[in-house]
């Protein structure tokens, strides 16, 4: 068992532009959870620019893509358009060439994500979209709900490989259903493996949760940002990097 881990650095910009200035800097946290072994660096853009910004983007794929064993994910919604100097998801994917793009279907005012694809209405959309980012060498990942005939159709439309959303794994978590709930996780990772999709997995997960989902058949990638953040507060960067670095093995 062992796994990336993708470092989320919303929540840095969100701090960062709650203020004039550049502090904190976005790109050296980046460097900082690198140097504890984060093994790839996560943003998330939202047209309202709340937390990372395109420019954000840029500085990161400047870091990130020139390091071997490092990768560059950018997640959000590629049917959003470009709004006010907001260039657009596939834009920002265009000109940063991220490693990986994981794309996931928020409306534009969502405060967080909080669903997988329908692909059953969106599918046929998409298909040119993920073949257009594959075609850029991007491997694309779709953010899913740990539903097994969706999981299918992630594979029809071309997708490399699914996130499973874990919010509500981590909602139940330390109550009566978690374990049922991550049991329909654990059916759809091993039905994703055995059609030959790649697993990632993210949203709110944490030091106390990952103790568990860490168990997950097949599991990639996790992408943690607003705990990991948090708990840094606690413990401190590196401290909370080298747990989860612990659980990733
Ligand atoms: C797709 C996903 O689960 C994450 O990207 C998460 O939504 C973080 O985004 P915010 O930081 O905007 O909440
Ligand atoms: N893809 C999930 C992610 O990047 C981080 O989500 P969260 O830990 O901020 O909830």
């Amino acid at each position: 068992m062992s796994f990336a881990l993708s470092v989320n650095l919303n929540k840095i910009a969100l701090l960062r532009n709650s203020r004039e200035g550049n502090y904190p800097n976005v790109v050296e946290h980046a460097k900082s959870c690198i140097a504890f072994g984060a093994n790839g660096i996560t943003v998330h853009p939202r047209p309202d620019q709340r937390h990372i910004r395109p420019g954000d983007c840029t500085e990161l794929s400047k870091l990130v893509k020139p390091l071997a064993d490092v990768e560059f994910n950018i997640e959000g919604n590629p049917f959003e358009g470009a709004i006010g100097s907001y260039p657009g998801l596939l834009q920002i994917i265009e000109q940063n060439l991220p490693d990986q793009a994981t794309l996931v279907p928020d409306q534009s005012d969502q405060l967080t994500s909080d669903h997988g694809f329908d692909l059953e209405k969106t599918g046929k959309t998409l298909e040119p979209i993920i073949k257009k980012l594959k075609d850029l060498n991007i491997r694309v990942s779709l953010f899913m709900d740990p539903d097994i005939k969706q999981i299918d159709l992630a594979k029809a439309v071309g997708a490399d490989r699914i996130e499973l959303y874990t919010g509500p794994f981590a909602a139940a978590f330390g109550q009566n259903n978690w374990q049922s709930i991550f049991e329909q996780h654990a059916n759809a990772a091993q039905h994703a493996t055995e059609i030959g999709l790649g697993v990632n997995a993210g949203h709110d997960l944490n030091l106390s949760n990952m103790t568990e989902y860490r168990k997950l058949p097949g599991l990639l990638e996790v992408s943690i940002g607003h705990a990991l953040t948090v708990e840094s507060l606690e413990l401190g960067l590196k401290e909370t990097m080298t747990r989860y670095v612990a659980l990733c093995k």
